[in-house]
């Protein structure tokens, strides 16, 4: 497996070693001992997968109480995957860093706690999956909406066209009136 550090180091992309042949390909798509090698000792709790249709953008989430470390990757489709640092204390606070996941580069995004993610659909639809470090905590959900100027996030729009969002995404704060981490 490859571990490449983003513009943000600690978001890291991800490419498993990925065993083809006539059959089709193997990956183990989680190790725990392969990833604590690479200096990322998880302790996963939840497995999620969501589907959403070309031009959903699902985010930008947090949970303000028990942050969620987030393993992130695509099984099927594309998508233009986003971390927003909000750890007041980092010298890269309220900057974003971003890949294209796709089933057919089979990357994933590790996402550490005290960032918000999201991401946007760029093929018909796609499948995503992601193991998280910490349970779903409804109370302690929050966005951060996805076009705030002062982040700046360079989103890939098919045809320009708005995203689609959820209601409670485009009521998203913007990052000056957010709660963050220290
Ligand atoms: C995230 C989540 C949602 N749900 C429920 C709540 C709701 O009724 C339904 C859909 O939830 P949402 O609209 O919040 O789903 P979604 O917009 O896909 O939320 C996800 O977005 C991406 C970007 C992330 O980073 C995730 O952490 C998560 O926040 O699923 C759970 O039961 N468990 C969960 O862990």
């Amino acid at each position: 497996m490859k571990v490449e550090a983003l513009s943000i180091p600690e978001v890291l992309l991800i490419a498993p070693k990925v065993f083809g042949d006539v059959r089709g390909f193997f990956m183990e798509s989680w190790n725990r001992r392969a990833f604590a090698a690479a200096g990322l000792d998880l302790d996963f709790v939840q497995d999620n997968h969501s589907r959403s249709q070309q031009g959903v953008l699902r985010g930008l989430h947090y949970q303000i109480h028990q942050p969620q470390g987030k393993l992130v990757r695509v099984v099927s489709g594309a998508v233009f995957d986003v971390a927003v640092d909000l750890r007041r204390s980092s010298p890269h606070f309220g900057r974003w860093a971003g890949a294209t996941l796709s089933a057919e580069n089979q990357q994933m995004l590790w996402v550490p706690p005290g960032f918000a993610h999201g991401f946007y659909v760029l093929s018909e639809s796609a499948d995503f999956l992601y193991k998280t470090t910490e349970f779903y905590a409804p109370e302690a959900e929050r966005c951060v909406i996805w076009n705030d100027p002062d982040i700046a996030i360079d989103w890939p729009l098919v045809d320009g066209k708005p995203p689609l969002l959820a209601t409670k995404d485009a009521a998203g704060l913007p990052l000056s009136a957010s709660e963050t981490f220290p």
